[in-house]
């Protein structure tokens, strides 16, 4: 990253996440074209757009796995992928990360242990393993093997794996993806209920527009750019549609005819 890393976390500060001039490349491709937003703390932001257009690339980012990033990329103070960050950061991908021959409380044991080791630390451990086997809703299916769990059931344990360390900022890529409707309202329930209790910023992805109303902001993404970034509210009226599916559309063809208007003046 271009910016410098050196300087006080600025703690105090409402923003979780500050981007401005980000562009990324993925082999010869440009993939990311110079972003700027923000992510508040104590809110969910959705990153909502087409399969493709770089959700997923911009998270890499932000946890810092991403290479080939440019322009500043500041995480909770810091330029992303600065080492202070790991124990700050919880991140989702969506490839769950769980060991399918430990059971659901082994596995998170085992994370347990790496994040807060040693013996004296044996009862905090177990508190926080109970506390997210209950926060994700597997506590029926603690002593099950992981690798006999439902997809979906495999995803909420790599979320608990996320919510053990009590994260500043939660990056989750996708976390709803073939999960029923109900657990998809009680997982939604769980996100408000994190960032109202305990201020994590959440920045969640998904290329379901109906998730969209459940964030209380947007950033829209399309072609690696953001097309806009605002509430579910205020896209809606700026755009005079009744979703944020229509409103997503609206702007698609607002940046289109802007483009279009931009090649005939040259
Ligand atoms: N290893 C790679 N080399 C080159 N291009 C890549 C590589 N990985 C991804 N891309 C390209 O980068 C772009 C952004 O991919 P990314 O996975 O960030 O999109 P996404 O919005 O998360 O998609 P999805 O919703 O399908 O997960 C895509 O066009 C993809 O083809």
């Amino acid at each position: 990253m271009m910016n410098k890393s050196s300087g006080p976390p600025p703690t105090a500060d409402t923003d979780a996440v500050r981007a401005a001039g980000l562009t990324a490349v993925r082999g010869s491709r440009t993939v990311l074209r110079d972003l700027g937003f923000v992510v508040p703390r104590g809110r969910i932001t959705g990153l909502l757009g087409p399969s493709g257009c770089g959700k997923s690339t911009l998270m890499r980012a932000i946890v810092g796995t991403q290479a080939k990033v440019s322009g500043t990329l500041d995480v909770l103070g810091r330029p992303a992928g600065h080492p202070d960050l790991r124990a700050r950061i919880g991140y989702v991908t969506q490839h769950p990360s769980v060991y399918d021959d430990l059971t659901v409380r082994q596995n998170l044991d085992y994370f347990a242990a790496i994040l807060d080791p040693g013996r004296a630390a044996a009862a905090r451990r177990r508190d926080a393993v109970s506390r997210v086997v209950a926060d994700v809703d597997l506590a029926d299916h603690a002593g099950a093997l992981a690798g006999n769990l439902s997809g979906g059931q495999r995803s909420r344990v790599s979320l608990a794996v996320a919510l053990l360390g009590t994260p500043e900022l939660l990056v989750l890529d996708e976390p709803t993806v073939g999960l029923d409707p109900v657990l998809r309202r009680d997982l939604w329930n769980l996100f408000h209920d994190i960032a109202a209790t305990r201020g994590t910023a959440l920045l969640v992805s998904s290329h379901v527009m109906d998730e969209a109303e459940r964030c209380h902001r947007l950033l829209l993404m399309r072609g690696g750019r953001i097309l806009a970034e605002d509430t579910p509210d205020a896209l809606r009226t700026r755009t005079g549609t009744a979703t944020v599916e229509a409103a997503f559309l609206h702007l698609v063809d607002e940046a289109a005819a802007a483009g279009h208007a931009k090649e005939t003046a040259r």
